[in-house]
């Protein structure tokens, strides 16, 4: 008998306890009590989970996309039915405070919906052979657009619901079917999220859900010969070695970052500090897409440090529960690991303008002024509540300090003067410069792209529906 607390894993149509008796706790950041357990599979059962998943896929992708799409509305509205119960087991179970982690399933629905929506109109393509020197009107090829086959989607803690379900999502509507393995720390978010998607009405195998530590069956996973396609959001390291276990099949990757704010000569200031605080500290800066430094000219730096420390200071810091914009770290690894950062910089004479405060997990917000290109903070991504400040004497400087990186998802770029945005824009070496806004995922429509060690691939709605199809050409011969 399974206790209330302990979740099961999904396949075929049945939730079901491992074989192997084994489980695996998870304790909630910011109360550090169990939440509750998730199995620990076997191989066996990992093998049947991808097994499923590829009998129902044919079946699946033979209906008409009308008929896949009513699924995906019907999910949408069910994850809306459940957004407390689902945004509670968020907040409990990584830590997001509640008002965000209602958000995050609304947010979701929207993604579903209007992925359903890109769906409908996603269709192949027709091509004239006489366009081509020596080609005829008589050849004709009809391009459509097929399933990859079973998608493996793995997704990472801090948007356990709404990156797992842009994955999901386009890889359904295209008429493949998933074997979905969320971040351990997120798991139980993911079975609330599939217990939504089988109350809309999920056909058996086409989606079953896999838990595990990633360090145990993630290798067995990424190189099993039944996956044809895999879609991870997670660290760079993770997915450098993920990309190396995958073999002959495609793989969508997004990754850390190191996203710069460049504030340049002739910012709105105003508008830069209230950019840079919301897009570096909201969920206490675990976000790849956080801003992650800021570079700006010398003579310009007291004034907006100022700003910046004036904004900080106001940040409520503490429970989730109380929709503080600052809660505990995901765990004290990660706590560990940006305390390391932040002590390295003071330990090479950064100034802390606030913060560098600690209580268990969760850490104060912390900027550090006079970081410099010696410190590790001005390179490594610390996921966490930290931004480094990195005082430059030119806008060249900016630009070299950005494309130095090994990271190249997102910059933002403060100017008033739209041919400054688009020359710097041009120059930087990232998937996307955002000119006068925080660095951000959304609107989630948007090609969502890491260059570098930040990512391969694309995502995004329309582009993940490219990404998870394969042209399939007939040619006619008149
Ligand atoms: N660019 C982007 O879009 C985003 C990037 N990120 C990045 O993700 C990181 C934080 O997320 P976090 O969850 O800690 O990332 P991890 O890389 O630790 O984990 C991500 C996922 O990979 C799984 N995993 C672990 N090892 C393997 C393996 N060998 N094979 C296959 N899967 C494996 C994890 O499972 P398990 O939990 O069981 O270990 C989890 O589901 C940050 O670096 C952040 O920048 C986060 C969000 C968005
Ligand atoms: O995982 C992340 O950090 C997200 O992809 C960022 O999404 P956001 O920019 O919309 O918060």
């Amino acid at each position: 008998m399974m206790s209330m607390n302990t979740y099961p894993y999904l396949i075929n149509g049945q939730w079901q306890e491992s074989t192997t008796n084994e489980t695996i706790e998870l304790v909630s950041p910011y109360t550090e009590e169990v939440v509750g357990s998730v199995q620990a599979m076997s191989r066996d059962e990992v093998d049947e989970a991808i097994h499923g998943a590829k009998r129902a896929q044919q079946e699946w992708a033979a209906l008409p996309v009308n008929k896949r799409a009513e699924l995906l509305y019907a999910w949408a509205d069910k994850l809306e039915e459940r957004v407390d119960e689902i945004g509670q087991i968020i907040m409990r179970e990584v830590g997001k405070n509640l008002s965000d982690a209602k958000k995050e399933v609304v947010r979701t629905a929207e993604i579903i919906r209007y992925t359903a929506e890109e769906g409908l109109r996603f269709t192949g393509g027709f091509m004239q052979g006489d366009s081509f020197p020596g080609g005829s009107k008589n050849k004709m090829a009809i391009i459509k657009k097929e399933a990859l086959g079973v998608v493996l989607a793995i997704s990472p803690f801090n948007y356990p619901v709404n990156l797992a379900a842009a994955k999901i999502a386009p890889a359904l509507i295209t008429g493949n079917a998933v074997v979905f393995k969320p971040a351990t720390q997120g798991a139980i978010s993911g079975v609330k999220m599939v217990e939504a998607l089988q109350d809309a009405g999920l056909p058996s195998g086409l989606l079953n859900l896999v838990t595990g530590r990633g360090s145990v069956i993630g290798d067995y996973l990424t190189s099993h010969p039944g996956i044809d396609m895999i879609t991870f959001t997670g660290g760079t390291g993770t997915g450098q070695h993920l990309s190396q276990q995958a073999s002959m099949v495609p793989v969508v990757l997004e990754l850390g970052g190191k996203d710069p704010a460049l504030v340049l000569e002739d910012a709105d200031l105003t508008l830069a500090a209230d950019q840079i605080v919301s897009g570096a500290f909201s969920y206490s800066g675990q976000r790849c897409t956080a801003i992650k430094r800021v570079f700006v000219l010398e003579h310009q730096a007291d004034e907006l440090v100022g700003m910046l420390k004036e904004r900080v200071e106001k940040l409520s810091v503490g429970s989730p529960v109380d929709n503080s914009f600052i809660v505990p770290l995901i765990d004290k690894k990660s706590a560990d690991y940006v305390q390391g950062l932040i002590d390295d910089a003071v330990n090479k004479q950064a100034t802390v303008v606030h913060g560098n405060e600690r209580d268990g997990n969760l850490l104060h917000p912390t900027l550090l002024d006079h970081v410099t290109r010696e410190m590790r903070v001005a390179w490594e991504e610390p996921f966490g509540p930290v931004l480094p400040i990195i005082r430059v004497s030119s806008l060249d400087e900016m630009i070299e300090l950005t494309n130095e990186s090994e990271f190249g998802l997102q910059a933002s770029v403060f100017t008033q003067n739209v041919n400054n945005a688009f020359t710097v824009a041009d120059k930087l070496d990232v998937g996307t410069v955002q000119v006068n806004g925080r660095t951000e995922r959304g609107p989630d429509h948007f090609p969502f792209i890491g260059v570098k060690q930040s990512g391969l691939g694309v995502q995004g709605i329309g582009r993940s529906l490219e990404t998870m199809t394969r042209d399939k050409v007939t040619v006619i011969n008149l």
